[in-house]
């Protein structure tokens, strides 16, 4: 039998990390190695399963994590800058899906892949991925219609835009050759005056529990398109990680998207 894969979890403690650990539980691939959290936190020594047997503790300590193949984060900015300094110290690779991350950390991440294997994506599920395409071919064939992006999520989300509305906003903006920084509208209050030609705009919800919500709006005269992705249910997210950590350890050094995962793992299967 080939060696599990020893995985590394940052952010083991938050919704997104408990997800993965109940999956990588049962999951032979993988050998949990390491359950990642701030200094500080209230889980810090706490076993992972709450089980007193187990050997996993939640910890700090990035020692703990020297001997893993690939580090999955689902933290926030600082946890995925640490995240990143270890994996290049060790050679570890990369699957990071948090988002709100600035210039500054995006130049890091790209920068590492000069060194290790990375895969960041805004979201890990399936349906978001045919989403994007989808949207790319709609903002292309419907050039001169208005472009709006609506996404909802749980009280706790601390960015905003998501990351998956804005990769959406980039995908629509590089089909229709412009980018955010010259047509995206974050903002409208007071007066902000007439949608501008070309115009993507975001619209943000915050509330309750819901897990993600996503919708582009296509609006034309006398008729639009509405597309819409809802995930009901985290452990979307956290299977697709898996599955990226597990197509991503033993990769060469690089940037690598969740697209190119599933196009190879097409490839594989209509072999
Ligand atoms: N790409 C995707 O498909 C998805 C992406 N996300 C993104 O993942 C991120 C996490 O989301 P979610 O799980 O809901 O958030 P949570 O706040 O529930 O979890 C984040 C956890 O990270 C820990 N943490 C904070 N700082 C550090 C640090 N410096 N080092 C290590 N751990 C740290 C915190 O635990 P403690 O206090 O114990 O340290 C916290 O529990 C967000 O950016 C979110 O947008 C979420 C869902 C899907
Ligand atoms: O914070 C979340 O919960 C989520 N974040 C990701 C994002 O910002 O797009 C993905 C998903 O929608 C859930």
């Amino acid at each position: 039998m080939t060696q599990p894969i020893r995985v590394a979890i940052n952010g083991a403690s938050g919704r997104m990390g408990r997800a993965l650990l109940a999956l990588i539980r049962e999951d032979r691939r993988f050998e949990l190695v390491h359950a990642g959290v701030s200094a500080g936190s209230d889980h810090d020594g706490k076993p992972v399963f709450g089980e007193l047997s187990t050997s996993i503790r939640y910890s700090h300590d990035w020692q703990l994590a020297r001997n893993a193949n690939v580090v999955i984060d689902f933290s926030g900015p600082d946890g995925l800058a640490a995240a990143l300094t270890h994996c290049v110290e060790h050679g570890a690779a990369l699957v990071t899906g948090t988002t709100g991350i600035d210039a500054s950390l995006q130049k890091q991440l790209a920068d590492a892949a000069s060194h290790i294997a990375v895969l960041h994506a805004a979201n890990f599920s399936l349906g978001v991925a045919v989403l994007t395409r989808l949207l790319r071919e709609a903002a292309a064939a419907l050039p001169d219609w208005d472009l709006e992006i609506v996404e909802s999520h749980h009280s706790r989300k601390e960015d905003a835009p998501s990351g998956t509305a804005l990769a959406l906003g980039h995908a629509a903006a590089d089909a229709r050759g412009t980018t955010l920084e010259k047509d995206g509208v974050f903002a409208r209050e007071g007066r902000p005056g007439a949608r501008h030609r070309g115009a993507i705009g975001f619209a943000v919800v915050r509330g309750g529990d819901v897990v993600g919500e996503h919708e582009a709006l296509l609006l034309g005269q006398g008729e639009r398109v509405e597309l819409s992705h809802r995930a009901t249910d985290r452990s979307i997210f956290a299977r697709g990680a898996l599955e990226a950590a597990a197509w991503l350890a033993g990769h060469k050094p690089g940037a690598y998207s969740i697209d190119q995962m599933l196009q190879s793992r097409q490839a594989k299967t209509t072999a």
